[in-house]
């Protein structure tokens, strides 16, 4: 049997998983970074592959846009055996101050979204990284020479809010950047004995009509995946 979405056998998914929201960008990190990638699944188009970086088998997930998608993602993950899940992602950022390629590591989530409200059943709760991967992020962006931010972000449902941006209004509280997954995966890898951080590549000022040049794009998404990898490798080293 497989779970219903990640229609993955058991074996088939690494212990080491990266996230990312984007399909496209999955099958890019299995053919530009992983030895030997195999698909596992491609129902709905949430492609996974699983290959090797340097040696240590990796999987590569997408997990759609948004918090209902990923909580679906992670669960079956879990379930299929992962053990340590990456969210290599793009995000908004509040202030000019932050510019692509930088990355953001993120420190905490402030969960705007739906589905952690519908998990928790309202109560608060401050939706973190594991600290062992956060540190190895921290450390592989250092070791790499890659501008980094490390702080809290805005995970949120409304990419078009009517509203005014909510998430912008967490920005005088120290939120850096805005994106649409982490809560609710800092979450259940918690509930679920799983640990899980955050690496996101800024694509924007949050609310601008446009994103940055894709070049930009390309380089914090190359950054942000070689950082994340080399933070897998640093773990396994240490003991996993
Ligand atoms: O680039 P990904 O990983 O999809 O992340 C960001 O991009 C999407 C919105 O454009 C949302 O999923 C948001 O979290
Ligand atoms: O969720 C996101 C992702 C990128 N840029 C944004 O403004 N928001």
């Amino acid at each position: 049997m497989t779970p219903l979405h990640v229609r993955g056998r058991p074996g088939d998914v690494a212990p080491y998983v990266l996230l990312p929201g984007d399909p496209g960008r999955a099958q890019w990190i299995a053919e530009h970074f992983l030895e030997n990638p195999k698909p596992y699944t491609t129902y709905r188009s949430l492609l996974g592959f699983t290959g090797t970086y340097k040696g240590l088998p990796v999987s590569v997930q997408t997990t759609g846009m948004g918090c209902p998608s990923t909580a679906i993602v992670v669960e079956e993950l879990a379930q299929l055996g992962a053990k340590v899940l990456v969210r290599v992602g793009t995000c908004g950022v509040f202030s000019e101050t932050l510019k692509a390629p930088e990355l953001v590591v993120a420190q905490a989530s402030i969960p705007l979204d739906g589905t952690t409200r519908q998990y928790l059943g309202g109560k608060p709760y401050a939706p973190v990284p594991d600290y062992a991967v956060l540190e190895q992020l921290v450390g592989a962006a250092r070791r790499l020479a890659y501008p980094h931010h490390v702080g809290i972000i805005v995970t949120e449902d409304a990419f078009y809010s009517p509203l005014e941006h909510h998430g912008q209004a967490m920005a005088p509280f120290g939120a850096l950047a805005a994106e649409m997954e982490s809560s609710a995966l800092f979450l259940i890898a918690k509930m679920r004995g799983m640990k899980a951080g955050a690496v996101l590549a800024v694509v924007n000022k949050v609310g601008d009509a446009q994103f940055v040049a894709p070049e930009l794009i390309q380089e914090g998404v190359n950054r942000m995946t070689r950082v994340a990898l080399e933070a897998f490798v640093q773990m396994e080293n240490q003991g996993g």
